[in-house]
């Protein structure tokens, strides 16, 4: 894909599962990754894994439901790497449950992550893309932000919320060309997806995840990280506001 080498990559929660393999392809295309992560070892050892294979990425230790720290840390990789090319908000949590059962103290978790985190970071890296004219964001939702996901009610409300706020950036950022357009990843094996079904229940919820995917399997990380690549790349840039879902067919939303 066009015009990624050299290029400045902010990927939050970049050590994760979906996360890292967005990073690996990001350097492997010879863009320079900076890792945002709350799990500090798991991003050292990222970069460590990074840096043998021959790729160019640093690791920041960054809760970003913190207002002050995103700053400071954005700040930070503009000095160590230059200015910021590509935003991807990646980082993301949940667990399941159903909402009844659930409590504030659980919604305003869910929330500080998956919204107050990529507001955060929309906040620090978008004033200077639009300073400079030059930009792309690129933010994971999911489908339950598109269709609902039984147990995820508060997530979903995040993702969809992420999904409207990135059309109205993407209006906004406009006038400057800073394309800002949102991948929603179906049911993909990573860690957040095995700690959102367990045990026995978690293998049923799992299973039925699957059963209602037409391509009749899980995604991989690896299936997510190339629609990333190219809404970040040259070949997307007239692309802006868009939503695509990479779930194997889960979704088909006109
Ligand atoms: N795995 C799945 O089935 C799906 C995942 N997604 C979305 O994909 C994105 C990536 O998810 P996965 O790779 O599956 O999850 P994961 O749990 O493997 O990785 C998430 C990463 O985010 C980091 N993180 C969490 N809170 C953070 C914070 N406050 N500050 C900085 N880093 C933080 C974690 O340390 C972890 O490294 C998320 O936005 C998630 O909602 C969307 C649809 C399906
Ligand atoms: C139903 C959607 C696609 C879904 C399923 C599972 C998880 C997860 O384990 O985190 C999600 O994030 C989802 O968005």
């Amino acid at each position: 894909m066009k015009g990624l080498k050299d290029k400045v990559v902010v990927v939050t929660g970049g050590a994760g599962g979906i996360g890292s393999a967005i990073c690996r392809r990001f350097t492997e295309a010879g863009a320079i990754v900076a890792v945002f992560d709350l799990n500090a070892q798991a991003a050292s050892a990222l970069v460590g894994e990074i840096e043998t294979a021959g790729g160019r990425a640093r690791d920041y230790s960054v809760d970003i439901t913190d207002h002050e720290a995103v700053h400071a840390a954005v700040e930070r990789v503009e000095q160590e790497l230059g200015p910021i090319d590509v935003l991807v908000n990646n980082a993301g949590w949940d667990t399941g449950a159903f909402f009844l059962q659930t409590e504030k103290p659980f919604w305003d978790k869910v929330v500080a992550i998956n919204l107050y985190g990529p507001l955060n970071m929309h906040h620090a890296v978008l004033r200077r893309m639009s300073e400079r004219g030059h930009g792309r964001v690129v933010n994971i939702s999911s489908d339950a932000g598109r269709v609902g996901s039984s147990m995820e009610a508060v997530y979903s409300f995040c993702k969809g919320g992420l999904i409207a706020f990135s059309k109205t950036m993407a209006r906004e950022m406009a006038r400057q060309q800073i394309p800002v357009n949102v991948v929603c990843p179906g049911p993909t094996a990573t860690a957040l997806l095995d700690n959102l079904a367990q045990g026995e229940k978690g293998e049923r919820i799992k299973a039925g995840l699957v059963k209602a995917v037409p391509f009749g399997r899980m995604g991989q990380p690896e299936d997510i990280a190339g629609t990333v690549l190219f809404l970040a790349s040259d070949d997307a840039a007239f692309i802006t506001g868009q939503v695509i879902s990479v779930s194997g067919g889960l979704t088909m939303v006109g």
